[in-house]
C-alpha cells in the first residue's frame, strides 16, 4: 500500500484493505506505515507495536508479521512476527540505500516458510530475514562498485534475485528472532 509516509495506491483503497480485504486474510506483511495506517495507531515503541498487531489480530488475522519498523536505531529495523498466542521480534542490519520490491520478496519468502515449516512462526521469520539479508547486501555491494560515495540510484538497487537462488533455497543467518509474547 505504501510506506515512508507516501501511500503507492489510491487513498481511497484504504477503507477498502481495512474494512473488507483484512478481515479475510490469513496472514497479513504489512510494514509499519502500512500497520499504522490499517489500524489507525502509531507505532513509536514495542508496546504500540504489539497494541497494533492485536488490533489486526482481532480483526480475524492469525498471524500479523510487521516486515520493517522504525523501531530499532541508526543500524537496525525491527521485524515483528505474531500469532494470538506468540509474538518474535527481529534485528534486521540496514544497509544505506532504498530497496524496491522487498516488501514484495518479504511476503513471498514469509508464505512460503510458513507453509513448508507448518505455521512456525519463528522459523519462518528468521529464514526470511537471512534471504533478505543475503539478496540486499549483495544488491547493496555490486551498486558500491559503481557509486563509491553519496546516494545509490534506485535503478542500480535492482534486487539480485537469480543470481543468490541458493540464498532463497538454503537460508542462512546467526540472525535469530526473539519471543516478546
Ligand atoms: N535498507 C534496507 N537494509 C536492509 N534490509 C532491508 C532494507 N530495506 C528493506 N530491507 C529488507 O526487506 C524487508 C522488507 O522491507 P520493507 O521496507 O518492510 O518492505 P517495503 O518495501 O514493503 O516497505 C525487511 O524486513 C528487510 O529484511
Ligand atoms: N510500487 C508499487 C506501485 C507497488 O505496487 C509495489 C509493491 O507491489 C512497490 C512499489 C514495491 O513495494 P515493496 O518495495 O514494498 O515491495
Amino acid at each position: 500500500m505504501g510506506d515512508n509516509g507516501k501511500m503507492y495506491v489510491p487513498e481511497d483503497i484504504l477503507p477498502v484493505y481495512r474494512d473488507n480485504v483484512i478481515p479475510l486474510a490469513d496472514i497479513i506483511t504489512p510494514n509499519q506505515f502500512e500497520a499504522e495506517l490499517l489500524t489507525g495507531l502509531k507505532m513509536t515503541n514495542l508496546k504500540e507495536a504489539l497494541n497494533i498487531t492485536e488490533a489486526l489480530h482481532q480483526k480475524g488475522v492469525k498471524t500479523v508479521v510487521i516486515s520493517s519498523s522504525e523501531l530499532g536505531d541508526d543500524t537496525t529495523m525491527i521485524g515483528i512476527a505474531s500469532t494470538p498466542n506468540e509474538c518474535y521480534k527481529i534485528e534486521i542490519p540496514k544497509v544505506d540505500a532504498c530497496c524496491t520490491g522487498t516488501g514484495d520478496l518479504f511476503a513471498a519468502l514469509f508464505l512460503a516458510w510458513h507453509y513448508k515449516t507448518k505455521n512456525d512462526v519463528k522459523l519462518s521469520l528468521e529464514n526470511t530475514i537471512a534471504t533478505l539479508q543475503t539478496i540486499v547486501q549483495d544488491t547493496y555491494r555490486k551498486a558500491r562498485v559503481s557509486v563509491t560515495s553519496g546516494e545509490i540510484p534506485p535503478a542500480l538497487m535492482e534486487l539480485q534475485l537469480i543470481q543468490n537462488k541458493a540464498a532463497v533455497e538454503n537460508p542462512t543467518s546467526n540472525i535469530k528472532a526473539i519471543k516478546i509474547k
